[in-house]
């Protein structure tokens, strides 16, 4: 689905090298040493970063320079990218159009994805008002609205509790399911690497490697990823 064909993907005097493809509808994780890289490729594949070489494929089309709106993924961050000043369903309305002049239909989208995170009771509400697992809920909700066929989600609900982050993460793997989106995942937390994921990117010096089973991964892990694991 998504094809990263001799990336390289510089970040000041940082450089990064990715060369493999993503399936649709899998789920893959991204681990790896702190500044080794994981929010860099994320950012590349979204176009928030350029690339100095190579080419993103979507679907054999060469997408390298297209502007991240244009693309198809949702990037949700660690912050969860709510505006303050906008009720919960403006809010999670922004990813239908940018404009908020939402039809009938659109309206009626946003209030069943609000409905589905379970904040049907909280749509006027500012996300100041909501607690932490809830202003997560209303962001996954934006995901779900915009239902695109790549999620990038990097370390999301890191600020949250060990039992409310796996909480969300099996929220998120649930609404990736229904809409058969692929998910790539940064991650630090082994257990949920383990739990969330099927494939794992392991990005350490300068790579970031070809995606490899969890299992087969994490139980016999190679040198390097047995040092960062620790
Ligand atoms: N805007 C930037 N300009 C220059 N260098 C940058 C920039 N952003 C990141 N870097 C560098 O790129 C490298 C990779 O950073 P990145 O944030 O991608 O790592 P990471 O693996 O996500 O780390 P962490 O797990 O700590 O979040 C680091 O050496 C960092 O200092």
């Amino acid at each position: 689905m998504l094809k990263l064909e001799g990336l390289l993907i510089a970040q000041g005097d940082f450089i990064l090298q990715a060369d493999f493809t993503l399936e649709g509808g899998r789920r893959y994780a991204v681990i790896g040493p702190s500044g080794a890289g994981k929010s860099t490729l994320l950012a590349a594949l979204c176009g928030f970063v350029p690339l100095a070489r190579g080419r993103l494929l979507w679907r054999g089309h060469d997408i390298s320079a297209a502007a991240p709106g244009a693309r198809q993924m949702t990037m949700l961050f660690q912050d969860n990218n709510l505006f303050p000043h906008l009720s919960v369903a403006q809010n999670v309305g922004l990813g239908l159009r940018p404009d908020l002049r939402l039809s009938p239909e659109e309206r009626q989208r946003v209030e069943a994805a609000l409905h589905r995170v379970g904040l049907g009771a909280h749509v006027e509400k500012r996300p100041g008002a909501l607690s932490g697992g809830q202003q997560s809920r209303a962001a996954l909700a934006r995901v779900l609205v915009q239902a695109r066929p790549l999620v990038l989600l990097d370390e999301p609900f890191a600020a949250l509790g060990p039992a409310l982050r796996r909480e969300m993460l099996e929220l998120m793997r649930e609404l990736v399911d229904e809409t058969g989106a692929a998910l790539v995942m940064v991650s630090h937390a082994p257990e949920d690497v383990r739990h969330i994921s099927e494939e794992v990117i392991f990005v350490e010096g300068g790579r970031a490697q070809q995606p490899q089973p969890t299992a087969t991964l994490m139980d016999n892990p190679p040198p390097e990823l047995r040092a960062y694991l620790g």
